[in-house]
């Protein structure tokens, strides 16, 4: 059964790209039912277009609160039966509530090799940190930001003379083929994301999935 994805995303959307290429190529058995973005000037919202998918904005500042914000995002997802819901650069805390709501049914891509450098600015805390290996993450959305369950991620080195830009750039570039074979993984049924535990062929993944050079699972 086709994969039904709800995309979240604050900004410039590649992350959004990387999974509508994949689903145009064929490579990825999944459609997108909307974008939504807290930001009206996301570039994210452009890419949905033309590529002829529904784009909302619901704005933070349209409503009284976050709880509020999230029951009108939220509400308008569950409207379009999406079967999962992928956080792609959502720069949001989503409410324990909307969370609790939906357990096992929200994933986020985050740039650091969790449970290294939850939150923002993690290319600068890596850097700061001395770190050596660097990457990025795909995770379940649990109440507490970037604790959930890791169901897979990709490594990069950290090279002499990085600074914030050239770390973020190296780990994006693996990012879009992270998020696309997780999501290939949970579309073919063999990855199920749960709010406490991921199952890999019906046993609890024992540690996150290891994308390779050539993009696969180890
Ligand atoms: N409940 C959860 N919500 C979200 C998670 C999560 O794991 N649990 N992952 C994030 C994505 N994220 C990092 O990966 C992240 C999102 C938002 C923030 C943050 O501090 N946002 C501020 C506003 C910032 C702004 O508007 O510029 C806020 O919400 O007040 C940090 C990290 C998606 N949500
Ligand atoms: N805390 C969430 C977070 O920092 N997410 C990060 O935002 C970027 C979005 O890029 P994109 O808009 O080009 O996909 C990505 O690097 C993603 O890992």
């Amino acid at each position: 059964m086709t994969l039904r994805l709800a995309v979240l995303a604050s900004g410039r959307g590649s992350n959004l790209q990387a999974i509508l290429d994949a689903i145009a190529s064929g490579a990825l058995d999944a459609s997108i039912v909307g974008l939504w973005s807290d930001r009206r000037d996301a570039f994210a919202l452009e890419r949905a277009r033309a590529a002829g998918v529904p784009a909302h904005v619901v704005r933070p500042r349209d409503h009284a609160d976050r709880a509020a914000h999230d029951a009108a995002l939220f509400g308008s997802i569950d409207a379009t039966g999406a079967d999962l819901i992928v956080c792609a650069g959502y720069m949001r805390l989503i409410g324990a509530s909307a969370v609790a709501a939906r357990p096992g049914r929200m994933i986020n891509i985050h740039p650091s090799l969790l449970p290294l450098f939850k939150g923002l600015h993690t290319h600068q805390q890596a850097l700061d940190a001395g770190v050596t290996e660097h990457g990025a993450s795909v995770h379940v959305v649990t109440a507490d930001l970037d604790a959930g369950p890791v169901l897979a991620q990709a490594r990069v080195p950290v090279l002499p003379g990085d600074d914030a830009d050239t770390l973020a750039a190296r780990v994006l570039e693996r990012e879009h083929p992270l998020l696309v074979q997780t999501l290939h993984t949970i579309a073919t049924g063999r990855l199920v994301p749960g709010a406490e535990m991921a199952r890999l062929d019906g046993a609890p993944l024992a540690a996150p999935l290891q994308l390779t050079a050539n993009n696969r699972f180890a």
